[in-house]
Order: structure tokens, then C-alpha cells, then sequence
């Protein structure tokens, strides 16, 4: 579903946005919408947004953080992978648990898998994922390892509530050749958006929609 989003808005269904804040950002250019978030997830807060979004007519993924809060009804599905973590139980282990219990529930056309390198040691889901640090001079070794060993269908570069490193961006551009990457994390104006645009095929804007909407919407770059 991501491989023609030049641009994602992601919305976290344990925050608060007001009814006209939610309509501009699906009725903005934007390219689909990702339900998702680290924290506080439940199959009530995202049947509520789940809801609220499908008003619109932008396409809506949801991005599963938790078993309890899977809800039918969405275009997409994504299932994390947390490739430096230090528990592989973040990586495949309770994917494998969930395929056991839901498996038989699961139509495989509207599911992806989404493998992460979690960049932002300071962030949720690298606390949460049990992160391993990546050093500058790994990242080319992760890449290849998920490029061209596991051949991953999406390698997602999360620096979630910071601005990356742009010589890191082009490092994983440099050696990526078949995965499609994402990039995500601090992005709150359309300088930066351009700027990590070069060397992502998707970028997706989270948090800054929770602190000013209208920055929000200057990410978006056509
Ligand atoms: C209808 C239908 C499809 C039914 C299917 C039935 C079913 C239940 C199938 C199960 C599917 C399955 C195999 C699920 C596995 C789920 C699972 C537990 C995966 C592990 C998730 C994981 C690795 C979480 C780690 C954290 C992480 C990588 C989160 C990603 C999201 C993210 C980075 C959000 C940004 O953080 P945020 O919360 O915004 O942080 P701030 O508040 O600081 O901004
Ligand atoms: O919230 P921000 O920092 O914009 O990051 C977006 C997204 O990559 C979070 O998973
Ligand atoms: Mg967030």
C-alpha cells in the first residue's frame, strides 16, 4: 500500500484531534493515513479514530502494536519488525505467538510486514522494542542484511520524535536497491520534509499534527 505514498500522515489513536483538525489532515494531499502509536492502544480509541478517518476518502492502514486492538475494516495492515532489537520476540517472536491464536483470521493480501531500524534511542518504541544502538558505520550492514538477504518489502528509518541524520538517509539510499524505505521522525516543515524526501520513497509526519496542524500541512511536498 505504501509503494506510491510519497507522503504519510500518521495519527496516534491515544491522542486528542478535534474534528477540524482531523478533516484537514484527510482532506489534505496527503497520500494515506497510518493508525498507530507505541502507547495506550485499545480497540475502543482505534475503532473511534478508525471511524472518524473513513469519513474521508484517503486511504487508512492500521499499523499493529498490540494484539487487543486489531479492528476490522481497514484498507491495510502492518505488522512491525524491530530489526535492532536485543529480544527477537520484537523482531518475529510475538508475531509468531499472534499467528498461533489469529493466523487462520488473517487475509495475508492486505498484510505487511514492516521492518524497522529504530535510529532514536530517546524514543518509545525504541525503549519499548528494546533497541540495540546503531552505529553510523552499521547502518550500510543493515541495510544490505535486510535489502538483499531478507529481501524486506519496506525498510522504515525511525527517528520518532526527532529529526534524523541526513548523511545516514544517504548512506541507506546508497545501498538500498530493491526494499522500499521509509523515513519518519521530527519532520515539522516542508524544508525538511524535501530534505529527507531525497533519500526516502515515503515520509511520514506524526507528532508535529499534535502540536500545530498547519506545520503539519506545509510538510506535504508534491
Ligand atoms: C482484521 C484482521 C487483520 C485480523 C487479524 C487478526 C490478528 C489479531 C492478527 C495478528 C497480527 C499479528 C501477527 C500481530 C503482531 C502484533 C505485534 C504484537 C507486533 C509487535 C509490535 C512491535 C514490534 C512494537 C514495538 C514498538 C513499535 C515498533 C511501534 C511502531 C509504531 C511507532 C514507532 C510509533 C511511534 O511511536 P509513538 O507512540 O508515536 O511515540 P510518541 O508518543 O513518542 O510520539
Ligand atoms: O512522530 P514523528 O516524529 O513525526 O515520527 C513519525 C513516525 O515515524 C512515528 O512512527
Ligand atoms: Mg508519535
Amino acid at each position: 500500500m505504501l509503494k506510491d505514498c510519497k507522503h504519510v500522515f500518521k495519527l496516534d489513536p491515544a491522542k486528542e484531534i478535534s474534528d477540524q483538525d482531523l478533516a484537514a489532515i484527510c482532506e489534505s494531499e496527503t497520500d494515506a493515513i497510518i493508525i498507530g502509536g507505541t502507547d495506550d492502544i485499545t480497540e475502543d480509541n482505534v475503532l473511534n479514530l478508525m471511524a472518524r478517518v473513513r469519513r474521508f476518502s484517503v486511504p487508512v492502514a492500521l499499523e499493529i502494536t498490540s494484539t487487543d486492538a486489531v479492528v476490522p475494516g481497514f484498507d491495510h495492515y502492518f505488522i512491525p519488525a524491530v530489526f535492532n532489537t536485543a529480544d527477537m520476540k520484537w523482531q518475529h517472536g510475538l508475531m509468531l505467538e499472534a499467528l498461533a491464536e489469529y493466523g487462520h483470521l488473517l487475509d495475508y493480501d492486505e498484510v505487511s510486514l514492516l521492518p524497522y531500524i529504530i535510529m532514536n534511542p530517546e524514543c518509545k518504541a525504541f525503549r519499548k522494542a528494546e533497541g540495540k544502538v546503531v552505529a553510523p558505520e552499521m547502518v550500510t550492514h543493515y541495510i544490505n542484511m535486510m535489502d538483499k538477504l531478507y529481501r524486506t518489502p519496506y525498510i522504515y528509518i525511525e527517528y520518532s520524535g526527532t529529526y534524523g541524520d541526513p548523511e545516514v538517509m544517504r548512506t541507506v539510499q546508497e545501498n538500498v536497491s530493491q526494499s522500499h524505505v521509509i523515513y519518519g521522525g521530527g519532520i515539522t516543515s516542508k524544508e525538511e520534509a524535501k530534505e529527507m524526501a531525497q533519500y526516502a520513497d515515503t515520509i511520514v509526519v506524526g507528532n508535529i499534527i499534535y502540536d500545530s496542524v498547519k506545520k503539519a500541512l506545509r510538510t506535504i511536498i508534491k
